[in-house]
């Protein structure tokens, strides 16, 4: 039926462990067509895995290199292609797969091992992880539609009768040119049910899909899933169509309308000569329909006619002005016609969706559609519109992926894709650059490799302006009395579609899980720092597009230094301050901004220009150096009392978060001196108490407390953070510590790298490095399967080597300097389930992001705080101050 072999996974395991290089090297082919082509492995596009875990199991050996592993849940074959053919649009939405290939993954025999579980949480199988792709193209222009599809060969089935699904009018018109062209047979499918299916979807999956805007002010709505229905959903394409939504697949068309976005587009490329809809839009942002709009005043001498609520600036007549003057169309300026018809338009479709919500008893209004085409001025009018009608009762929403619901509706409508199972926290979001190489732009094909994408951003960024500004539409001023007046911004640039930055790839990764251990999840919120406030917004974007030189610097040395590299990281530095310029004129653009996304954002934006591992040399380095002194440190450790060494080890995990090359200051710090030099001259400053320290608080939790029983966790989870001295130093020490006690420990670290941050790849090694010097670190490791060859050496008495408490490394899910706990891997999941504490360690992962979390299981939080602003902002102090934040378990009522 489509293009993606059944049984792929199990050939492709298959092949890995005959060594196959010739089908694989035809496979590789075949996915480079397929998918784009930067990414196509998961370390290398995606901070998430992207391959549904659940229920996997292991076929045949458990002990081959490369076992075949069935993954019953990861549907084979699933639809990638589905349509939505419009009067005026074509939209497109395909799925497209990656693989990844990570041998050698030390952990995995451990994980196993310990959970005896038949789930297969390791990864050095191949992984193909899926992508939602959102593309559109003109209706008029429907030969770009097919070579696009052509080439990326999406229409490709299993064999010669592909069927693609597809929902619009275009289904029907076009169904024989579909044929022709590409070989396939469209599978029509019914457009209001399709439009209905893709926004039940988009409200259910999508965290902040839904909002609000008014007077130019954009705020999400928290959608409650057991209160959706009923909703109005009023869809803006070339006509009208409202929708009553009671349900999935209850619905019914109420109303429509022949005045929609194709009159707006038509009758506005009629009376003002413009060549493109975005042309026409632009231009109404510099109107004062006043000049052709018969207002209140122009019939009233200049009076408001207060009795009946209408101020003098109210619109009376649309175009009612050209009547009674002696002017030819030549005589109107093209934007005044360009906003009079936008307004005349907007209020219609308003007020018609008013009435027929009235008419329904209906309080929720979802509009959709590309005629609202995120443009803040046609959103406010329309929800002007409502909101005066109604006197406040009823309220407009907008939905982000506005003209793509029929789209997705069709892409649904397949079976056993399972998309409609997907949960919130399964979903992951995405902006990579280079629209045209996703496929994000109406005009032109899509672009073939990362040379090609380059080239792409030089331009994009020549274009300057014209393309990277948004829509800065300052808020319009409204009488109170129904009146609105023009748009008082003047001059901006609409911004263009062609940069494609308002709808992002959507990432399916059914293997995520909501944190087991969070407290209450539906409160949960991972930014502490909410980008809001314009002031905190400015200062982060300054402090990161600051330390861009030096990331690139980094980057580009770690491969290599060549031109290429140097090109690839100009195009990364362009893209990434595309994005920040981007979010700075419009913060809410892909859904609420928090410090925590921004950072993702930029490695995600390293990764895409192929950037794996900027800081590789530097962590290296860093981690060499601090094994060195490490058994002097442990020596050290060992001479003291247990009391005093709880006490220095928290000290030292304080003192080694210094490391951290996302903090300029700390950058600035290491030119000053060695790593150890720096690290001692940390510890010596660290004096309590601390900004925050709830030390003696934990203190007396571990048993030192007067009279109480020693208390043990059964499982602690360390989130670790920066490699070199802080994991080596700071983190393995406090391991070692809890191990010592008995307390089974998880180093719970990243699944791909960001910045200095350690990766649970990189652990096993520095663990085996640091084991050789402390034999409990040695049997901790062995018998968490950290070991492979100390593994092999004791494999005839396997119970030995399970004796000792058991030191374990798990990955998290992530690749960015924070965490959101509500989309971590399901091995951390697993793992989580039987711990008794949480070790939340550094900036990212303990202020930034989980500062305020709440746990069903004792909590530390551990952070040297490495900003002035954040320190002072998060917790009074200065720069350098520590944080140690102890919180005992919450109580959970379930
Ligand atoms: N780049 C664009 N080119 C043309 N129209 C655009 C563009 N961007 C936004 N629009 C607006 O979006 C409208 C089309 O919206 P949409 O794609 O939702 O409808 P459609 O499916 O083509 O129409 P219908 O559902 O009525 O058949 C156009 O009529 C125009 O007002
Ligand atoms: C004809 C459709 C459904 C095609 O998408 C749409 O353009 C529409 O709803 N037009 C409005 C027709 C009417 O109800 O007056
Ligand atoms: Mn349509």
């Amino acid at each position: 039926m489509d293009g993606l072999k059944r049984d792929q996974l199990e050939v492709e395991a298959i092949n890995n462990a005959n060594g196959d290089t010739e089908n694989i090297t035809e496979k590789e082919d075949t996915e480079k067509e397929m998918a784009p082509p930067v990414g196509s492995s998961i370390h290398r596009s995606s901070s998430r895995p992207q391959l549904d875990l659940s229920g996997a199991a292991i076929q045949g050996n458990f002990e081959e290199r490369d076992p075949t592993i069935l993954l019953p849940n990861q549907s084979d074959d699933i639809s990638h292609l589905a349509l939505d053919i419009g009067g005026s649009l074509i939209k497109l939405v395909y799925f497209s797969r990656h693989e990844d290939r990570v041998a050698n993954d030390k952990r995995k025999m451990s994980t196993k091992e310990r959970f005896g579980v038949t789930n297969f949480y390791g990864r050095s199988f191949p992984i193909l992880g899926g992508r939602l792709h959102f593309v559109k193209f003109e209706t008029a222009k429907i030969n770009e539609c097919l070579e696009f599809i052509h080439s990326k060969q999406l229409h490709r089935g299993e064999n010669d009768n592909a069927v693609i699904k597809a929902t619009g009018g275009g289904a029907y018109k076009f169904a024989d040119l579909f044929k022709e062209k590409l070989g396939v047979v469209i599978d029509k499918e019914d457009e209001m049910h399709c439009l209905v299916a893709g926004a039940n979807f988009l409200l259910k999956a999508i965290r902040h899909e839904a909002f609000t805007h008014k007077e130019g002010h954009k705020e999400f709505v928290q959608i409650d899933h057991n209160d959706l229905y009923p909703y109005l959903l009023v869809n803006i394409g070339s006509g009208v169509s409202l929708i009553k939504v009671e349900g999935d697949g209850k619905f019914q068309r109420v109303s429509g309308t022949n005045v929609g976005g194709g009159t707006y587009w038509g009758l506005g490329r009629l009376l003002t000569k413009c060549k493109s809809f975005d042309e026409l839009l632009e231009l109404s942002q510099r109107g004062d329909n006043s000049s052709v709009d018969m207002l209140v005043g122009d019939i009233y001498g200049g009076l408001d006619y207060s009795k009946i609520g209408l101020s003098a600036s109210t619109i009376a007549s649309s175009f009612g002005k050209a009547i009674s003057e002696n002017k030819e169309i030549e005589d109107y300026r093209p934007e005044d016609i360009s906003l009079s018809l936008l307004r005349m338009i907007s209020y219609n479709i308003g007020q018609i969706s008013y009435l027929t919500a009235l008419q329904l008893g209906i309080k929720r209004i979802f509009f959709g559609g590309f005629f609202i085409r995120g443009h803040a001025y046609t959103m406010d009018t329309i929800s002007f519109a409502i909101q005066f009608w109604s006197k406040g009762g009823a309220q407009a929403m907008f939905l982000r992926h506005e003209g793509f619901l029929g789209a997705l509706g069709a892409f649904m409508s397949y079976e056993k894709h399972g998309l409609d199972d997907l949960r919130v926290h399964q979903l992951v979001e995405r902006f990579p650059m280079g629209a045209p190489y996703t496929g994000g732009t109406i005009h032109g094909p899509p672009l073939g490799d990362l040379n090609e994408k380059i080239s792409w951003m030089e331009k994009f960024v020549r274009k300057g302006i014209k393309i990277t500004a948004p829509v800065p539409m300052a808020s319009p001023k409204t009488t109170g009395l129904g009146g609105f007046e023009a748009p008082s911004s003047k001059g901006d640039a609409l911004r263009c579609d062609e940069s494609n930055l308002n709808v992002g790839v959507l990432h399916l990764v059914p293997s995520l899980e909501v944190f087991p251990l969070l407290a209450d999840p539906r409160t949960y919120e991972p930014n502490t720092i909410d980008l809001a406030d314009p002031n905190e917004l400015e200062y982060w974007f300054t402090v990161l597009s600051e330390h861009l030189p030096d990331l690139v610097d980094k980057a580009v040395a770690s491969e290599g230094g060549t031109d290429d590299a140097k090109r690839r990281g100009n195009a990364f530095a362009r893209a990434f301050s595309a994005h920040l310029a981007r979010l700075m004129e419009e913060p809410a653009a892909y859904g609420k901004l928090g410090l925590a996304y921004l950072l993702e954002l930029r490695e995600e934006c390293l990764r895409e220009f192929n950037f794996f591992d900027a800081y590789s040399t530097i962590k290296q380095r860093e981690n060499e150096a601090s094994l060195a002194v490490l058994p002097d440190l442990l020596m050290e450790l060992d001479s003291m009392s247990e009391e005093t060494r709880l006490l220095t080890l928290i000290e030292g995990v304080l003192a080694a978060n210094i490391f951290d090359w996302g903090s300029r200051a700390c950058v600035d710090l290491y030119h000053k001196g060695t790593i150890i030099e720096i690290y001692r001259m940390s510890r010596k400053k660290m004096q309590r108490p601390w900004r925050v320290d709830d030390f003696d608080a934990f203190k007396e939790r571990m048993g030192f407390g007067d009279k109480k029983p020693c208390f043990r966790h059964k499982r602690a989870l360390l989130f670790v953070d920066n490699s070199g001295a802080d994991v080596v130093l700071g983190m393995l020490p406090l391991a070692r510590e809890l191990l010592r006690r008995g307390t089974e420990v998880v180093l719970v670290a990243n699944s791909l790298p960001a910045l200095n941050d350690v990766t649970a790849m990189e652990l096993p090694e520095i663990v085996a490095e640091a084991a050789k010097h402390c034999d409990i670190l040695r049997g901790a490791a062995e018998a968490g399967g950290l070991l492979m060859d100390a593994m092999i050496n004791t494999q005839d008495n396997p119970s030995e080597k399970l004796s000792s408490t058991p030191l374990m490394v798990v990955e998290n899910g992530c690749g960015s300097p924070c965490i959101d706990l509500r989309q971590v891997s399901s091995e951390l999941a697993a793992v989580a389930k039987d711990a008794d504490l949480v070790i939340l360690e550094g900036m990212g992962r303990s202020l930034h992001t989980n500062y305020n979390a709440r746990f069903k299981c004792d909590a530390l939080k551990l952070a040297m705080v490495k900003n002035q602003r954040l320190a002072e902002k998060l917790i009074k102090g200065n720069i350098y101050d520590c944080v140690c934040r102890y919180e005992p378990a919450q109580l959970v009522e379930s």
